[in-house]
């Protein structure tokens, strides 16, 4: 099968002729296709395969791909679905959404099942092919268009700057399964590809409506230092923790009024407590349970 290239920006181009070519290659040979009845070799790996219909719902019913990085990275379904119902409800005349590191497309694709138009960037044409044919097997494929580049590169460039982008999701690295080492989570130092303030910096260009996925025991003091850089000493961020099977699975930290004043009682936020994890208003817990 040949690749449709009209949903990967500039691909034609002839600077990315070498990442065209391996695109060619990967649909040619089907490359990732998660076999329904797959034996799996690697040990780390088989956690994952006994919970792969959490990862996507359809497993059983059409062709998933994954490269071994993604079965460790894709985003839970219910927490991707999760994320683009409460994104809609925040935001109901949005229309363009940019998810940043879009990976195996698990939060990409339920965005495009809420908004009209969706931008996915990944650094690795592996994951953009896989998001590719993962939004096919969802029927979400016409609606999203997939950039190759470093985010910090792309980002440097303003790239997205113009498009008129109303929410960004973002779920960066977090370096590994070692994230949990520490008791807290220093998000200056270990979130990749940059801290969370330089993150911040990168993105509130595009827009103020931003959502990162970050790791359960980040380093609340830091997301407050981070805001009130970026946002301004008013700037207010909200905090969600999202539960899956009873199980932390890691943060929602959500800028921009809309996002962070929805549902939420009109009040002057405190400067102090701002972000903070006891204090604020906006610290809820949310539990996809069931
Ligand atoms: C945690 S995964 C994202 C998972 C995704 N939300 C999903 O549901 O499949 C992080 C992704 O970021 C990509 N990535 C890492 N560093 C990057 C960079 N500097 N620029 C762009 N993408 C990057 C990786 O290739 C990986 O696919």
């Amino acid at each position: 099968m040949s690749p449709n290239t009209s949903h990967f920006l500039h691909l034609t181009r002839k600077r990315y002729r070498k990442q065209h070519k391996l695109l060619e290659r990967l649909y040619e040979r089907d490359s990732f296709l998660v076999q329904p009845n797959q034996v799996v070799k690697n040990r780390k790996l088989i956690k994952y395969w006994s919970k792969r219909n959490s990862l996507f719902s359809k497993f059983n019913e059409r062709p998933i791909y994954l490269t071994e990085e993604l079965w460790y990275s894709v985003t839970p379904e219910k927490i991707a679905k999760f994320v683009a119902k409460f994104a809609r409800v925040c935001l109901p005349n949005a229309k363009k959404v940019l998810d940043v590191f879009c990976g195996a497309g698990g939060n990409t694709i339920q965005l495009a099942l809420e908004f009209e138009r969706v931008y996915g960037v990944d650094w690795s044409m592996e994951h953009l092919y896989c998001t590719h044919r993962n939004a096919e097997a969802y029927g979400v494929s016409d609606n999203i268009w997939l950039k190759y580049g470093s985010w910090e590169i792309i980002a440097e460039k303003g790239r997205f700057n113009k498009i008129g982008i109303d929410f960004l999701f973002g779920s960066p690295p977090w370096g590994g399964p070692q994230y949990l080492r520490e008791s807290t989570y220093d998000l200056e130092k270990l979130l990749q590809p940059m801290g969370i303030t330089q993150m911040l910096q990168s993105m509130i260009s595009i827009t103020p409506n931003i959502m990162l996925f970050l790791p359960r025991n980040s380093n609340l003091e830091q997301v407050s230092s981070a805001t009130r850089q970026v946002f301004g000493v008013r700037g207010q961020c909200r905090v969600v923790y999202v539960k899956e099977d009873g199980f932390l699975k890691g943060i929602l930290c959500m800028w921009g009024d809309a996002l962070v004043k929805a549902g939420g009682e009109e009040e002057e936020p405190d400067e102090e407590n701002t972000c903070k994890k006891k204090d604020t208003k906006h610290d809820v817990d949310y539990s996809l349970d069931g």
